[in-house]
């Protein structure tokens, strides 16, 4: 089963993101992650073709995702919605931003479409919103409190290797790994078609 993360980041914040997302999925037998950044070179999209999986990942600037993100969208109207080469895989998605809110929910409404479009099968966050009672804190997974993907925050002043805080960074994991447990039953479940 091949999983692939495609993602932008332009000051490594979201790169964390990916990487928790990375390693969430990788607990899963048979998981086969491929990570890709867009901007560092051409984007491999024969691996894309080949992948079970994909989740998407982006900065959100300006209220939504990155104009480097938007490249990425757009070319793949060519090199693979023309030909619904995507059809029917299992997609996910992921941002950060530096406000607590930062009209991030944006970027994740987005990236859904931008999967509904290709006719992918959305994979929702599966968690219940943390830090939202009396004895929840900033340490509770999604405590951002997100159901259509993962959502990060990482303070404006901060490096990466500091911010996003470890929960948000969980949240990415389990989403990896939802994905990876869901396309293992797609995959193992399908006898024959796309
Ligand atoms: C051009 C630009 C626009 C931004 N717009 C927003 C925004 O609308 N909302 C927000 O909360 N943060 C915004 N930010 C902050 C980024 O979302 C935040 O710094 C994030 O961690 C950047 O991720 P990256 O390091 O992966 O690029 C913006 C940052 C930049 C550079």
């Amino acid at each position: 089963m091949l999983i692939s993360i495609v993602y932008h980041s332009g000051y490594g914040h979201t790169a964390r993101q990916a990487e928790a997302v990375a390693e969430g999925a990788r607990r899963v037998a048979g998981a086969d992650v491929k990570l890709t950044s867009i901007g560092d070179g051409e984007i491999p999209w024969d691996t894309l073709e080949a992948s079970d999986a994909i989740i998407f990942g982006s900065p959100t600037y300006n209220g939504l995702i990155s104009a480097k993100f938007k490249e990425f969208m757009e070319a793949s109207t060519k090199t693979a919605w023309f030909e619904q080469k995507w059809l029917n895989k299992i997609a996910a998605g992921f941002t950060n931003s530096g406000a607590q809110h930062g009209d991030k929910l944006n970027s994740l409404v987005s990236i859904a479409l931008f999967a509904a479009q290709h006719g992918m099968t959305w994979v929702n966050l599966g968690l219940m919103p943390g830090n939202s009672s009396s004895t929840g804190s900033v340490n509770d997974l999604n405590r951002i409190g997100s159901w259509l993907g993962a959502m990060a925050q990482s303070n404006n002043d901060q490096a990466p290797d500091v911010t996003p805080i470890k929960s948000d960074l969980d949240t990415a994991a389990h989403l990896g790994q939802r994905v990876a447990e869901i396309t293992q039953r797609f995959v193992s479940g399908s006898t024959q078609g796309k």
